[in-house]
């Protein structure tokens, strides 16, 4: 048994997660617990932070126990989370004055249409790579500082803190000694400016949120405060943090300009390292921040897809038509097609390309023979489609991808896989750890207490488990594309 381990927190939308990894990048132990999704209203999501606290707390108390069993000392901690969902809390008490508002929630759509009546867009793409949207953290900031009783006043006088999942969790584990996020978590949030890597004061009045509440920012490994034995059973580092998405780019060693990476959990968020140049989208794909390591940011272009997984959720614990995501690939396989079953899963609006956060969801094609299994393989199929439409649109900013490596919950399914390789007609890699974003903090901690030399080094750790070869004729590819654009034209709000 090793006698070093790193210890990953991966707080993600639907589970929080604690694995133990050997040196070598192997997973020696893993906990997860699922927490209760909100819905309070049409298009709101919202988690209860407590819950997402809880639930990651009980992880990493297992984790520790296992550990300590195995006499294995946690030579740091790496903490990954579901982006832009926003929290707010008093510093005093450490308590939260609203639910976690989620990164998936529309309430601030109108926000955003007045905001943008008023102020050029383009400058805010200029300064954060990203458009005006309810998706990211800004609107929802001001929304909890104007609809909690008195927390406008209370923020302003320095009582309330902000972050993103990552900070309020790095927060609690340190007993409020640290409030800081990373680089990648900070540009998420339409406040933080990508060039400068630092908070904009021009978008902060733009947003109406006080700097008072902000986070530190810092480099993606760095030294985030060391964790509270009397809370987690362990007096711990916290060396890395990063962005789930980001997170899973550096699980996947896209480490070089055009390596690219797509990963399937709730949503669907694809990566392409584009270096240390910051490309400005053309096709409506964000620019964002892949990492910053000693100082030095990368860039990436981002495509961002609200609902992949969270369509066969929805089957499951909405519909109850299945009983666990894994009946999804046998269903499909008992279809000899789709038979003209479309859905477009715009349950919270569409993201990229598209970025219409009024589109609703829609099912096509029904017939009176139309069973569940159509309505399994209707979801799966829509979530190659949006990947699709996503890589179209980076190929019109100019890149010219050769394969594609893919990673997270929904990647299990083969048959998925082996239909995202055929629709994309590109060759899909799945690596041998597909957990790559608990494995990507915990190559952020290695760099940072020296266990990597360098990037080079994580690069050799990767190794891929199967390749998919596309075997789909063209005729059948743009036939299917074509009848699932004409469905989306249909479920857009103009
Ligand atoms: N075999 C499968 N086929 C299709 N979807 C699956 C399968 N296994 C898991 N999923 C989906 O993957 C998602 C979980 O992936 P995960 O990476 O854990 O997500 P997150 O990090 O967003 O919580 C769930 O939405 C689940 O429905
Ligand atoms: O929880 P996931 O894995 O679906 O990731 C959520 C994203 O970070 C949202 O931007």
């Amino acid at each position: 048994m090793t006698d070093t381990v790193i210890v990953s927190i991966d707080q993600g939308t639907t589970s929080s997660r604690t694995l133990v990894f050997s040196p070598g990048g192997d997973i020696l132990f893993t906990a997860q617990q699922e927490f209760p999704q909100i819905y309070p209203q049409d298009g709101w999501v919202e988690h209860d932070p407590e819950a997402i606290w809880n639930s990651t707390l009980s992880t990493m108390r297992d984790a520790v126990a296992f550990t300590k069993k195995n006499k294995q000392r946690v030579l740091g901690i790496g903490i990954t989370n579901q982006r832009e969902t926003t929290i707010v809390w008093d510093r005093k008490t450490g308590k939260p004055i609203y639910n976690a508002i989620v990164w998936q929630d529309r309430r601030t759509a109108q926000t955003c249409r007045d905001l943008g009546g008023k102020y050029d867009v383009r400058t805010l793409s200029a300064k954060t790579g990203l458009i005006l949207d309810p998706y990211f953290s800004a609107t929802k900031i001001a929304w909890i500082l104007d609809n909690v009783k008195g927390a406008r006043k209370r923020a302003e006088a320095g009582e309330l803190a902000f972050g993103t999942v990552d900070s309020f969790l790095i927060w609690r584990l340190t007993g409020g000694a640290v409030h800081a996020t990373d680089a990648t978590n900070a540009s998420r949030t339409n406040i933080f400016n990508i060039h400068s890597q630092s908070w904009d004061t021009e978008l902060l009045s733009l947003f109406d949120v006080p700097a008072s509440v902000l986070p530190d920012v810092k480099d993606c490994a760095d030294n985030y405060g060391m964790t509270d034995k009397a809370i987690t059973g362990v007096n711990a580092p916290i060396l890395g943090v990063a962005g789930d998405q980001q997170a899973a780019a550096i699980g996947q060693a896209c480490f070089t300009s055009g390596s690219v990476k797509s990963t399937y959990g709730t949503g669907c968020f694809v990566i392409l390292n584009t270096g240390e140049t910051c490309v400005s989208s053309t096709a409506k794909l964000l620019s964002t921040v892949a990492y910053r390591l000693n100082g030095q940011t990368t860039y990436a272009l981002e495509g961002s897809i609200f609902v992949a997984g969270a369509a066969i959720q929805w089957l499951r614990d909405g519909l109850r038509i299945i009983e666990h995501s894994s009946e999804s690939e046998n269903l499909i396989e008992s279809l000899p097609g789709n038979q003209g079953v479309y859905m477009v899963p715009a349950f919270t609006g569409l993201g990229a390309p598209h970025w219409d956060p009024d589109a609703r969801g829609a099912i096509f094609g029904l017939t009176r023979d139309t069973g569940r299994a159509h309505f399994v393989r209707a979801a799966v199929e829509s979530v190659v489609y949006q990947t699709s439409d996503l890589l179209g649109a980076m190929a019109s900013d100019g890149a010219k991808l050769t394969s594609l490596r893919v990673d997270g919950g929904m990647t299990h399914n083969k048959w998925m896989v082996q239909y995202l390789a055929n629709v994309l007609d590109l060759p899909i890699e799945r690596p041998m750890i597909v957990e790559t974003t608990a494995l990507g903090v915990a190559f952020l901690v290695g760099l940072q207490c020296g266990l990597y030399k360098d990037l080079d080094a994580i690069s050799k750790q990767w190794n891929r488990k199967d390749a998919f070869t596309p075997s789909m004729d063209t005729h059948e590819r743009k036939s299917r594309l074509t009848e699932w654009h004409g469905y989306v034209q249909k479920v857009l709000s103009q």
